[in-house]
């Protein structure tokens, strides 16, 4: 099996090597594709790595029929519509280490040549003027530094930083108290911060919340004179205002790395002297690149070969461990999806799961997403897999609840799926039992011991002598030969159910004939 792979933005050559050495990967690289160009291309590949430069949007998802995974070599996945790749089923995977150090070291490069203007001078020189008044600049020690965002990136600045001599105010959503004390930083709300700090950074990730974070009320309240960085996200700072407010002279400097648009399209900020910048370059190093590049292949790699990945941004992800307890049960839990939609007569509604013994004591959502593909693979198609079943089934308007017992019920692990449809309940539960593999164990009240494989068929009728036989006779009569066949009943002569395995699909025809046969209430065929 071959699958193709675009690379869309310059990626590392030496980073790619997991890509090269593994077996059956077709790598194109071409990075000069117009969205355009991308639209008409992607629907060959089944993965896409990109940086941030190539716009992943829903209209280059929709054309992408065969693409199963997006990497993203870096942190940022803005350029990604993760809600289409989601909804498409598409997985996305990141490198969020990769850059780390080479971004907060381009900070402080950032920080400390706005703050000595080192760009402004080298230009002066470089036009063969020898001035030393015009670039008198600040130290950094005993200044303090607001430091938004206190993230990966944030963290390792606030740490330059102190080695700089500088007092660090940091606020981050997730900063505590304890961290702040062991990171030798002090905290606040984003108003102290910016209020106390004579440089500002920011390290947040572009989200509705952080959009424009710095706008003309933050420069507002903070001292006048004040510089400011980002190698985050342009859109953090409000581009207008920050011109307005360097202007004005309240803000003294300004050192951006990420623009509002990219590549930059106005450059009426980069024309006053107090503004250093750079095109993005935070992540541009040989140990970067290499770095992201080897993270985002090893995930495609692994994706293809294994089915897992370490960094998907849009599916949680789980720890080897945890992962070695619950692989085995995902199958168990797709077939209890597949079975229970054929078994209703009517889509569900409302969907409980209930976890009891050992699974009880374990995070449970992946199964319950395996649960999910098959459920509603039945009615929505291949297209559903465990990267978009939460949505379809959210977007279905289906209520879906997880529920965890420790009781064991007599088995190692119990997994037992109820689904509310508009024509009623339907359960089924299912165990692996130890050496034999999946085993269903109970259908509605009665309990079974079936393998979830296969043609199955479901009856329910009244508890009689000869209905059995009837049943056998019939199917007998199509060339249906049965493989096994259990019988429940609730009491003698009430209802009862059958379920048989049987070795090729039963004809609707002979399904219709099961239905005429007297005392047969309810017949259905379940395909596994
Ligand atoms: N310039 C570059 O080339 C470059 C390179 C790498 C990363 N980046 C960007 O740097 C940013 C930070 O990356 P990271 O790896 O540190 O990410 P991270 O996820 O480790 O850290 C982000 C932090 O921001 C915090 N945060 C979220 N909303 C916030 C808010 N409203 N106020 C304050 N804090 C908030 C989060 O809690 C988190 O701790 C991202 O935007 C990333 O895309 C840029
Ligand atoms: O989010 C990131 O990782 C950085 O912005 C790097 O972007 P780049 O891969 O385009 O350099």
């Amino acid at each position: 099996m071959t699958f193709h792979i675009l690379i869309s933005d310059p990626l590392s050559e030496e980073g790619i090597y997991p890509l090269r050495q593994a077996e059956g990967m077709n790598i194109v690289i071409e990075t000069d594709l117009t969205p355009e160009q991308l639209a008409i291309r992607i629907g060959d590949f089944d993965a896409l790595l990109v940086r941030s430069q190539t716009q992943v949007t829903r209209a280059i998802i929709e054309k992408g029929h065969n693409l199963k995974i997006i990497g993203r070599a870096g942190v940022g996945v803005d350029n990604i519509d993760l809600e289409a790749a989601t909804e498409h089923g598409i997985i996305v995977v990141n490198a969020p280490d990769g850059n780390t150090n080479s971004a907060a070291e381009h900070t402080m490069a950032m920080l400390m040549s706005m703050a000595r203007k080192i760009p402004q001078a080298f230009h002066a020189l470089r036009n063969k003027n020898w001035d030393r008044k015009s670039f008198v600049g600040v130290e950094l020690k005993n200044k303090t530094l607001g430091v938004i965002g206190l993230g990966r990136i944030g963290a390792e600045v606030a740490a330059r930083a102190k080695g700089q001599r500088m007092n660090v105010m940091a606020y981050d959503p997730f900063l505590t108290a304890e961290k702040a004390e062991k990171l030798g930083i002090g905290f606040g709300t984003v108003e102290e911060v910016l209020k106390v700090a004579d440089f500002i950074t920011v390290h947040t990730p572009l989200l509705k919340e952080t959009r424009h974070l710095i706008n003309a009320d933050a420069f507002a309240i903070m001292k006048d004179g004040v510089q400011i960085v980002n190698c985050a996200r342009g859109g953090i700072i409000d581009e207008n205002a920050l011109y307005d407010a360097i202007q004005s002279k309240k803000v003294a400097g300004a050192a951006l790395d990420v623009f509002e648009q990219e590549p930059l399209v106005d450059f009426r900020l980069l024309d006053l002297p107090e503004v250093v910048a750079t095109p993005h370059l935070g992540a541009s190093t040989i140990e970067a690149q290499e770095s992201v590049a080897v993270d985002v292949s090893a995930d495609v790699v692994s994706y293809f070969t294994t089915g897992t990945v370490r960094n998907s941004v849009n599916l949680p992800s789980v720890p080897k461990e945890l992962m070695l307890k619950i692989e085995p049960y995902f199958d168990l839990a797709e077939r209890l999806g597949a079975f229970l939609t054929d078994l209703a007569e009517s889509a569900a509604e409302e969907v409980n799961i209930y976890y009891s013994g050992e699974l009880a004591g374990m995070e449970v959502g992946p199964l319950t997403r395996n649960m999910l593909k098959g459920l509603l693979k039945r009615h929505l198609g291949e297209r559903i897999n465990v990267v978009n079943a939460w949505y379809w089934a959210n977007q279905k308007g289906i209520v879906v609840n997880e529920h965890k017992s420790s009781v064991t019920r007599g088995f190692t692990s119990l997994i037992t799926v109820e689904i509310k449809t508009a024509n009623g309940v339907r359960t089924a539960a299912g165990t692996l039992l130890n050496g034999q593999g999946a085993r269903i164990v109970k259908v509605d009240e009665y309990l079974v011991d079936v393998v979830p494989h296969g043609h199955l068929l479901f009856i329910r009728h009244n508890d009689r002598p000869g209905v059995i036989g009837r049943v056998g006779t019939l199917l007998g009569k199509e060339d249906v030969n049965i493989a096994t066949m259990q019988v429940g009943r609730s009491n003698i002569g009430g209802e009862a159910i059958m379920m048989l395995s049987i070795d090729k699909y039963a004809k609707p025809g002979s399904l219709e004939q099961l239905k005429d046969l007297a005392e047969i209430q309810y017949v259905r065929a379940i395909d596994l």
